[in-house]
């Protein structure tokens, strides 16, 4: 996988375009994710332990947004399950074209099909296990419930889904602190204060963040008998749920 640095925003851009999931993002996305997103790691390595325990005999295992792949590869060294196949998709060419290099370089038995599609579109069948790792957030709000419907109605009893996202909280005092930590973390892992600022504005638009209730809630409205916030660290966040 790609061992670049993420320079996009350390230099001054006049206007800030909206952030997309360009060449420029695909080739730089590892380095990128893992210093933005706290608990990162912690969440992809666990997505690997759940796949194991979900993932039924002969059904399918859906990576929703996967990106270049990186939740995918967690849960292909860990499901041992037999005749079952991961399904990776995600409406980005630059980010498919370089997961497809990185996937095939792969050694292990569960069978990858990548994709190039829009999830809210998705035909998804005998499903165990799906996951949505910080793509929702990216989906219009309005297309969010039939996208978890979607997936439920395509699942098999006991089937389960992950689903992580960046949060925002209704209590102002509460999302200011959280961002501020957020923010501090970056700038912890090398961001610049120009850089933190800039991508700040490049996804203000983009990446649309509801509160743990609003996930929870629409959980429960397509019809999932549990959902649990499993992870945070300060605003982004971690839920399981189960048909
Ligand atoms: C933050 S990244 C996901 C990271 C990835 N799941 C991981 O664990 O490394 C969000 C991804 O969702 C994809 N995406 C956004 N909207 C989508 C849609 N409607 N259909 C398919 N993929 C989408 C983007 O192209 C991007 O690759
Ligand atoms: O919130 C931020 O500042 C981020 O950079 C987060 C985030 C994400 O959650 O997906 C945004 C875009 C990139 O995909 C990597 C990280």
């Amino acid at each position: 996988m790609s061992q670049e640095t993420d320079t996009i925003y350390s230099t001054v851009q006049t206007a800030v375009a909206d952030f997309k999931f360009d060449d420029k993002v695909a080739n730089v996305f590892p380095d990128m994710i893992k210093r933005s997103v706290p608990g990162y790691s912690h969440i992809v390595a666990n997505i690997g332990i759940l796949a194991e325990q979900y993932a039924q005999p002969n059904s399918r295992v859906y990576d929703l947004g996967c990106s270049l792949g990186a939740a995918t590869v967690a849960m292909r060294h860990r499901i041992h399950a037999p005749g079952v196949k991961i399904i990776a998709v995600d409406n980005s060419e630059a980010m498919l074209e370089r997961s497809a290099q990185f996937l095939d370089a792969e050694d292990s038995p569960t069978p990858v099909e990548t994709k190039c599609a829009d999830i809210t579109e998705l035909d998804i069948r005998q499903c165990s296990f799906a996951v949505l790792n910080f793509t929702l957030q990216f989906i219009a709000p309005e297309k969010r419930l039939q996208t978890i419907q979607r997936i439920y109605d395509g699942m098999l009893p006991g089937a389960a889904l992950v689903l992580s996202e960046k949060l925002r909280f209704d209590d102002p005092t509460q999302e200011k602190l959280l961002a501020e930590h957020h923010h501090d973390f970056k700038r912890a892992n090398g961001y610049s204060d120009l850089e933190v600022s800039q991508k700040r504005q490049a996804i203000e638009r983009v990446l649309l963040p509801e509160t743990a209730d609003d996930h929870l809630n629409r959980l429960k409205a397509a019809g999932f008998s549990i959902a649990s916030q499993w992870f945070q660290s300060f605003n982004f966040a971690s839920f399981i749920a189960i048909k």
